[in-house]
Protein backbone atom coordinates (compact mmCIF):
# COMPACT_ATOMS: atom_id res chain seq x y z
CA UNK A 1 0.00 0.00 0.00
CA UNK A 2 1.15 3.70 -0.64
CA UNK A 3 0.06 6.84 0.11
CA UNK A 4 1.19 8.63 -2.82
CA UNK A 5 1.22 7.66 -6.53
CA UNK A 6 3.87 5.47 -8.02
CA UNK A 7 7.24 7.46 -10.32
CA UNK A 8 6.62 5.84 -13.46
CA UNK A 9 9.61 4.17 -15.05
CA UNK A 10 9.74 4.14 -19.06
CA UNK A 11 8.32 0.65 -18.88
CA UNK A 12 5.32 1.09 -16.08
CA UNK A 13 4.09 3.74 -17.98
CA UNK A 14 4.50 2.08 -21.24
CA UNK A 15 2.46 -1.26 -19.00
CA UNK A 16 -0.38 1.75 -18.27
CA UNK A 17 -0.76 3.29 -21.50
CA UNK A 18 -1.31 -0.18 -23.18
CA UNK A 19 -3.68 -1.51 -20.11
CA UNK A 20 -5.53 1.52 -19.99
CA UNK A 21 -5.41 4.20 -23.30
CA UNK A 22 -3.54 1.69 -25.85
CA UNK A 23 -3.53 4.65 -28.81
CA UNK A 24 -5.72 3.34 -31.90
CA UNK A 25 -3.59 3.86 -35.51
CA UNK A 26 -5.06 7.52 -36.09
CA UNK A 27 -3.70 8.63 -32.67
CA UNK A 28 -0.36 6.66 -33.45
CA UNK A 29 0.17 8.53 -36.25
CA UNK A 30 -0.47 11.57 -35.04
CA UNK A 31 1.97 11.33 -32.44
CA UNK A 32 4.24 10.33 -34.85
CA UNK A 33 3.85 13.23 -37.48
CA UNK A 34 3.98 15.54 -34.67
CA UNK A 35 7.75 14.18 -33.42
CA UNK A 36 8.96 14.14 -37.26
CA UNK A 37 7.33 17.34 -38.31
CA UNK A 38 8.18 19.31 -34.75
CA UNK A 39 10.53 17.84 -32.94
CA UNK A 40 11.54 20.75 -31.06
CA UNK A 41 7.64 21.11 -29.83
CA UNK A 42 6.93 17.72 -29.87
CA UNK A 43 6.97 17.60 -26.10
CA UNK A 44 3.92 19.67 -26.03
CA UNK A 45 1.40 17.08 -26.80
CA UNK A 46 -0.79 15.30 -23.87
CA UNK A 47 0.35 12.08 -22.88
CA UNK A 48 -1.46 9.23 -24.41
CA UNK A 49 -2.84 8.18 -21.11
CA UNK A 50 -4.21 12.01 -20.54
CA UNK A 51 -5.72 11.66 -24.27
CA UNK A 52 -7.48 8.36 -22.63
CA UNK A 53 -8.86 10.09 -19.74
CA UNK A 54 -9.96 13.04 -21.53
CA UNK A 55 -12.52 11.01 -23.78
CA UNK A 56 -13.47 9.41 -20.44
CA UNK A 57 -14.27 12.39 -18.55
CA UNK A 58 -16.35 13.91 -21.67
CA UNK A 59 -18.46 10.61 -22.37
CA UNK A 60 -18.64 10.62 -18.10
CA UNK A 61 -19.58 14.35 -18.12
CA UNK A 62 -22.04 13.52 -21.21
CA UNK A 63 -20.25 16.70 -22.65
CA UNK A 64 -21.98 18.28 -25.45
CA UNK A 65 -20.36 21.81 -25.38
CA UNK A 66 -16.79 21.98 -25.10
CA UNK A 67 -13.83 24.39 -24.92
CA UNK A 68 -10.00 23.98 -25.47
CA UNK A 69 -7.65 26.40 -24.89
CA UNK A 70 -4.59 25.42 -26.86
CA UNK A 71 -4.91 22.49 -29.36
CA UNK A 72 -1.34 22.51 -30.77
CA UNK A 73 -1.09 19.48 -33.62
CA UNK A 74 -4.71 18.57 -32.26
CA UNK A 75 -4.61 15.15 -30.01
CA UNK A 76 -6.25 15.90 -26.56
CA UNK A 77 -9.15 17.76 -28.81
CA UNK A 78 -9.62 14.65 -31.01
CA UNK A 79 -9.99 13.30 -27.54
CA UNK A 80 -12.08 15.26 -26.31
CA UNK A 81 -14.23 15.27 -29.34
CA UNK A 82 -14.42 11.37 -29.51
CA UNK A 83 -16.13 11.67 -26.11
CA UNK A 84 -18.80 13.52 -27.50
CA UNK A 85 -21.89 12.71 -29.25
CA UNK A 86 -22.33 13.66 -33.03
CA UNK A 87 -24.13 16.46 -32.12
CA UNK A 88 -21.25 17.56 -29.62
CA UNK A 89 -19.88 20.84 -30.55
CA UNK A 90 -15.69 21.32 -29.11
CA UNK A 91 -14.21 24.59 -29.92
CA UNK A 92 -10.96 25.14 -29.76
CA UNK A 93 -8.69 28.38 -29.69
CA UNK A 94 -4.90 28.23 -31.18
CA UNK A 95 -2.68 30.98 -32.34
CA UNK A 96 -0.80 28.75 -34.87
CA UNK A 97 -2.33 27.79 -37.88
CA UNK A 98 0.86 25.60 -38.67
CA UNK A 99 0.36 23.43 -35.87
CA UNK A 100 -3.56 23.53 -36.17
CA UNK A 101 -3.00 22.57 -40.19
CA UNK A 102 -1.88 19.11 -38.55
CA UNK A 103 -4.97 18.66 -36.33
CA UNK A 104 -7.23 19.33 -38.91
CA UNK A 105 -6.42 16.79 -40.80
CA UNK A 106 -6.06 13.45 -38.19
CA UNK A 107 -9.36 15.53 -37.09
CA UNK A 108 -10.43 14.69 -40.46
CA UNK A 109 -9.71 10.86 -40.42
CA UNK A 110 -10.94 10.32 -37.52
CA UNK A 111 -14.42 11.66 -38.50
CA UNK A 112 -14.88 14.04 -35.61
CA UNK A 113 -14.04 17.44 -38.11
CA UNK A 114 -17.58 18.30 -37.95
CA UNK A 115 -17.93 18.71 -34.11
CA UNK A 116 -14.93 20.58 -33.71
CA UNK A 117 -14.87 24.64 -34.66
CA UNK A 118 -11.24 26.23 -34.42
CA UNK A 119 -10.77 29.80 -33.81
CA UNK A 120 -7.43 31.30 -34.35
CA UNK A 121 -6.03 33.94 -32.26
CA UNK A 122 -5.27 34.73 -28.85
CA UNK A 123 -7.65 33.24 -26.79
CA UNK A 124 -7.45 36.27 -24.37
CA UNK A 125 -9.27 38.25 -27.16
CA UNK A 126 -11.16 35.41 -28.97
CA UNK A 127 -12.75 33.47 -25.85
CA UNK A 128 -14.12 36.73 -24.73
CA UNK A 129 -16.36 36.22 -28.11
CA UNK A 130 -18.23 33.37 -26.33
CA UNK A 131 -21.84 33.54 -25.18
CA UNK A 132 -21.30 35.00 -22.05
CA UNK A 133 -24.22 32.12 -20.72
CA UNK A 134 -23.56 29.39 -18.43
CA UNK A 135 -23.68 26.40 -21.17
CA UNK A 136 -20.20 24.80 -21.26
CA UNK A 137 -20.19 21.24 -19.80
CA UNK A 138 -16.46 21.20 -20.19
CA UNK A 139 -13.42 23.43 -20.87
CA UNK A 140 -9.38 21.77 -20.92
CA UNK A 141 -6.74 24.59 -21.07
CA UNK A 142 -3.40 23.84 -22.16
CA UNK A 143 -2.07 26.77 -23.71
CA UNK A 144 0.75 29.62 -22.67
CA UNK A 145 1.00 29.56 -18.96
CA UNK A 146 0.77 32.99 -17.89
CA UNK A 147 -2.41 33.30 -19.73
CA UNK A 148 -4.17 30.76 -17.93
CA UNK A 149 -5.86 32.98 -14.93
CA UNK A 150 -7.74 35.17 -17.89
CA UNK A 151 -8.76 32.24 -19.46
CA UNK A 152 -10.26 30.59 -16.29
CA UNK A 153 -11.83 34.15 -15.49
CA UNK A 154 -12.92 33.81 -19.00
CA UNK A 155 -14.17 30.12 -18.93
CA UNK A 156 -15.51 30.04 -14.95
CA UNK A 157 -19.05 32.26 -15.48
CA UNK A 158 -19.47 30.31 -19.00
CA UNK A 159 -19.61 26.54 -16.75
CA UNK A 160 -22.82 25.04 -16.61
CA UNK A 161 -23.61 24.31 -13.13
CA UNK A 162 -21.59 21.05 -12.60
CA UNK A 163 -19.50 21.34 -15.26
CA UNK A 164 -15.83 20.92 -15.54
CA UNK A 165 -12.49 23.14 -16.12
CA UNK A 166 -9.37 20.44 -16.97
CA UNK A 167 -5.77 22.29 -16.58
CA UNK A 168 -2.99 20.86 -17.86
CA UNK A 169 0.69 21.50 -16.37
CA UNK A 170 -0.39 22.19 -12.78
CA UNK A 171 2.75 20.64 -11.21
CA UNK A 172 4.95 21.50 -14.08
CA UNK A 173 7.53 19.10 -13.75
CA UNK A 174 7.46 19.40 -10.12
CA UNK A 175 9.02 22.93 -9.65
CA UNK A 176 5.35 24.71 -8.73
CA UNK A 177 6.97 23.91 -5.21
CA UNK A 178 10.82 25.98 -5.99
CA UNK A 179 10.13 28.01 -9.48
CA UNK A 180 12.39 28.59 -11.77
CA UNK A 181 11.15 30.95 -14.03
CA UNK A 182 8.36 32.87 -14.82
CA UNK A 183 5.76 30.07 -15.97
CA UNK A 184 6.51 28.36 -13.37
CA UNK A 185 5.67 31.21 -10.85
CA UNK A 186 2.65 31.89 -12.92
CA UNK A 187 1.49 28.00 -12.35
CA UNK A 188 2.21 28.32 -8.41
CA UNK A 189 -0.14 31.53 -8.30
CA UNK A 190 -2.72 30.31 -10.46
CA UNK A 191 -3.04 27.27 -7.92
CA UNK A 192 -2.67 29.19 -5.01
CA UNK A 193 -6.15 31.64 -6.99
CA UNK A 194 -7.76 27.78 -8.17
CA UNK A 195 -7.96 26.61 -4.34
CA UNK A 196 -9.07 29.64 -3.07
CA UNK A 197 -11.91 30.35 -5.81
CA UNK A 198 -15.43 29.55 -3.99
CA UNK A 199 -16.77 28.86 -7.66
CA UNK A 200 -15.43 25.48 -7.97
CA UNK A 201 -14.27 22.15 -6.10
CA UNK A 202 -11.03 21.81 -7.22
CA UNK A 203 -8.72 17.97 -7.51
CA UNK A 204 -5.46 17.69 -8.44
CA UNK A 205 -4.63 14.58 -10.35
CA UNK A 206 -0.38 13.65 -10.85
CA UNK A 207 -1.57 12.73 -14.41
CA UNK A 208 1.48 13.28 -16.62
CA UNK A 209 2.79 17.02 -15.85
CA UNK A 210 -0.68 17.54 -13.18
CA UNK A 211 -3.95 17.70 -14.29
CA UNK A 212 -6.12 19.98 -12.22
CA UNK A 213 -10.08 19.50 -12.47
CA UNK A 214 -12.26 22.06 -10.98
CA UNK A 215 -16.32 21.42 -10.47
CA UNK A 216 -17.93 24.63 -11.27
CA UNK A 217 -20.79 24.92 -8.47
C1 LIG B 1 0.95 22.70 -24.75
S1 LIG B 1 0.42 23.11 -26.39
C2 LIG B 1 -1.18 22.36 -26.47
C3 LIG B 1 -1.09 20.85 -26.61
C4 LIG B 1 -2.39 20.24 -27.03
N1 LIG B 1 -3.39 20.35 -25.99
C5 LIG B 1 -2.23 18.78 -27.46
O1 LIG B 1 -2.95 17.92 -27.01
O2 LIG B 1 -1.36 18.51 -28.28
C6 LIG B 1 0.09 24.84 -26.21
C7 LIG B 1 -0.59 25.50 -27.40
O3 LIG B 1 -1.03 26.79 -26.98
C8 LIG B 1 -0.95 27.66 -28.07
N2 LIG B 1 -0.93 29.04 -27.58
C9 LIG B 1 0.12 29.73 -27.08
N3 LIG B 1 -0.25 30.96 -26.74
C10 LIG B 1 -1.57 31.07 -27.01
C11 LIG B 1 -2.54 32.10 -26.88
N4 LIG B 1 -2.23 33.31 -26.37
N5 LIG B 1 -3.81 31.85 -27.27
C12 LIG B 1 -4.16 30.63 -27.77
N6 LIG B 1 -3.27 29.62 -27.92
C13 LIG B 1 -2.00 29.84 -27.55
C14 LIG B 1 0.29 27.22 -28.83
O4 LIG B 1 0.25 27.63 -30.19
C15 LIG B 1 0.27 25.72 -28.64
O5 LIG B 1 -0.30 25.09 -29.75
Amino acid sequence: MTRKSLPLTDELHAYLVAHGSAPDEVVRDLMAETVAALPAQAGMQVAPEQAGFLTFLTRLLGARRAVEVGTFTGLSALAIARGMPADGRLTCFDVSEEYTGIARRYWDRAGVADRIELRIGPAGDTLRELPRERHLDLAFIDADKTGYPVYWDELVPRMRPGGVIAVDNTLRGGRVIAPENADDRAIAAFNDAVLADVRVEPVMLPIADGLTLARVH
